[in-house]
């Protein structure tokens, strides 16, 4: 009779998994629109499942930062050869610091538990500086889609992410522990605790992943969500990232107006637009909670797998 070998891993973020044959790893591809929960669903997804992560987003809007620091006007179309230079010459490093997947903590009141969901973090730099809070700023946001829709900027981007590939690819046949995306991001020690020693997929998140990054991605994914509700969940984050709505005049209509106006921008641009891939399955994150979406898209992956692996 066959069985599946399943072996137990110590590390807490992998519990079981099974052998697989493959040799190329797997890759999950997550698009869609601004705030529908691309982020923290793939930092999630990669966490439970022991890949790589790769947020495609971080890369425009650390070159988005990069020009308005020198005072370049994104949205002036004179400034298009200005904005491509610093692309090509800018150096942008990710590290997702992977924390344990959900633990029980006391609340405080005796007899009270709460589970906790610890979530990974992505820190971004940008030229060997941590810039992580300065990209998700709302100044940021506003000019992001006008660079990302830059055909030069989109070269390079893809330039750069082909060479984090290629390193950690070098890295995982070197059975090198160390995950280190870029040649600027720092070692730190908490990465090397989530490490396993070949990486067995990546998840990559942004607008184009499934369509021109990953066009043969093992699954794709189209994550949607209600254009308040996006809303409401990306000004929450704002202000739990130290926001004051009022200070900076931002309410709910104005932040739903900002993301459709960008989810416009990205959708009408000649170059990569966001698209739902054919063959990506939608994910509709209006009535789930995040741990429910994360248990989609790793049961599919699961599913996906099991058709691939080594029966012993
Ligand atoms: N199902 C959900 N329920 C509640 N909040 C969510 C859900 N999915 C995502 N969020 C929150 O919505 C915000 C936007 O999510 P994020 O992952 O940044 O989206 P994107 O990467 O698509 O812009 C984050 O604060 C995230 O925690
Ligand atoms: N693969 C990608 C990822 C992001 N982008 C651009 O970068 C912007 C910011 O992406 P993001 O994923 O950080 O944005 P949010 O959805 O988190 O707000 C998007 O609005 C797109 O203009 C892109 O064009 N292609």
């Amino acid at each position: 009779m066959f069985k599946r070998l399943v072996i137990q891993l110590q590390a807490p973020r992998m519990r079981t998994f099974s052998i697989a044959t493959r040799t190329k790893p797997f890759q999950v591809a997550i698009d869609g629109p601004a705030a529908s929960g691309k982020s923290t669903t793939a930092k999630m997804v990669a966490q439970r499942l022991g890949f790589d992560y790769i947020d495609s987003g971080a890369f425009y809007r650390c070159i988005t930062l990069a020009a308005l620091s020198k005072g370049i006007n994104p949205s002036d179309p004179a400034t298009v050869g200005q904005i491509s230079e610093i692309a090509e010459q800018c150096k942008i490093g990710l590290q997702t610091v992977f924390a344990k997947p959900s633990e029980t903590v006391s609340s405080g009141e005796e007899g009270v538990f709460q589970k906790l969901t610890c979530l990974p973090t992505t820190r971004v730099f940008l030229n060997s500086k941590d810039v992580s809070s300065e990209i998700r700023s709302n100044n940021v946001s506003q000019h992001v889609s006008a660079v990302a829709a830059i055909r030069n900027v989109r070269e390079a981007v893809l330039q750069k992410i082909r060479s984090i590939r290629a390193r950690e690819n070098n890295n995982n046949n070197n059975n090198n522990n160390n995950k280190q995306d870029s040649d600027n991001t720092p070692n730190l020690s908490s990465s090397q605790s989530q490490s396993i020693v070949v990486s067995e997929g990546l998840v990559m998140d942004g607008r184009d992943i499934g369509t021109v990054i990953l066009p043969h991605a093992d699954l794709k994914i189209f994550l949607v969500a209600d254009s308040r509700i996006r809303a409401e969940r990306r000004l929450q984050e704002l202000v739990k990232n130290g926001l004051d709505p009022t200070l900076n005049k931002l309410d709910v209509d104005t932040v739903q107006r900002d993301l459709q106006r960008r989810d416009e921008l990205d959708r009408t641009r000649k170059v990569s637009p966001l698209r739902k891939a054919d063959d990506a399955m939608v994910l509709d994150t209006s009535n789930l909670t995040i741990e429910g979406q994360v248990d989609v898209i790793v049961q599919e992956v699961e599913r996906r797998r099991g058709d691939n692996v080594k029966v012993v």
